[in-house]
């Protein structure tokens, strides 16, 4: 359902000779001291912050709750706090999400939500398309009577280096059924979100 690549088994040693190679190329020696172990801490350091190839986000938003007492308002978390990779410059892009759903009759524990904000993350990205698959997944699995999502996000790609903008940020939203349609429910998303 989520179109996590299944890129061929790599194993631990190819990836370190890859980070050797790049430290070679980058000017450096491989072989000095301070350098002997970074290859292989570099390799799992790149397992802890790709970790999302090895989940499927749509699996932690299985498990709902029902005893909702009636309860027919938005459920809105915010300021979850990721760490992405941008899939162009493969650099850090850190951020925010928000994540809202109207529920019909189920609701699922708060923490689920911000477990599918990490499973997206921690991949190669660009922020549109994260916005659109944590949306796209809670609308799936949940079948709620609307989704909202925005991101705000520090690209280091940008604010790094090329075109050197410290401080910039992109936003990017993605609304779905009546968090898009309804006037009054939009509003109500943005302005909760806005705070
Ligand atoms: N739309 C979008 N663009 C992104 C995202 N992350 C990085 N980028 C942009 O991807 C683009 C890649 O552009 P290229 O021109 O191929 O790369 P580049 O030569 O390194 O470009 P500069 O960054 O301008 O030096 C850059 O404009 C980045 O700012 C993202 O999540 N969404
Ligand atoms: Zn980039």
């Amino acid at each position: 359902m989520t179109d996590a690549p299944h890129a061929p088994k790599i194993s631990q040693a190819e990836a370190e000779a890859a980070v050797r190679t790049l430290i070679q190329w980058a000017g450096d020696d491989p072989a000095r001291e301070g350098l002997l172990e970074t290859p292989a801490r570099v390799a799992r350091s790149y397992r802890e912050l790709f970790a999302g190839y090895e989940v499927d986000p749509l699996q932690y938003l299985e498990k709902t709750f029902e005893e909702v007492g009636g309860y027919d308002e938005l459920v809105v978390l915010k300021d979850i706090r990721f760490v992405s990779f941008c899939e162009h410059h493969m650099l850090p892009v850190v951020g925010k999400a928000h994540v809202a759903y109207l529920p019909t009759d189920r609701v699922v524990g708060i923490s689920k939500l911000a477990r599918v904000v990490r499973g997206f993350a921690r991949r190669l990205q660009i922020q549109e398309k994260m916005t659109s698959e944590i949306a796209q997944a809670i609308q799936t699995v949940l079948k709620p009577q609307g989704v909202g999502v925005v991101i705000e996000a520090e690209h280091s790609c940008m604010t790094l280096r090329g075109v050197n903008v410290p401080g910039a940020s992109l936003s990017t939203s993605c609304l779905l059924g009546v968090v898009r349609d309804d006037p009054r429910t939009r509003e109500e998303f943005l302005r909760l979100v806005r705070g």
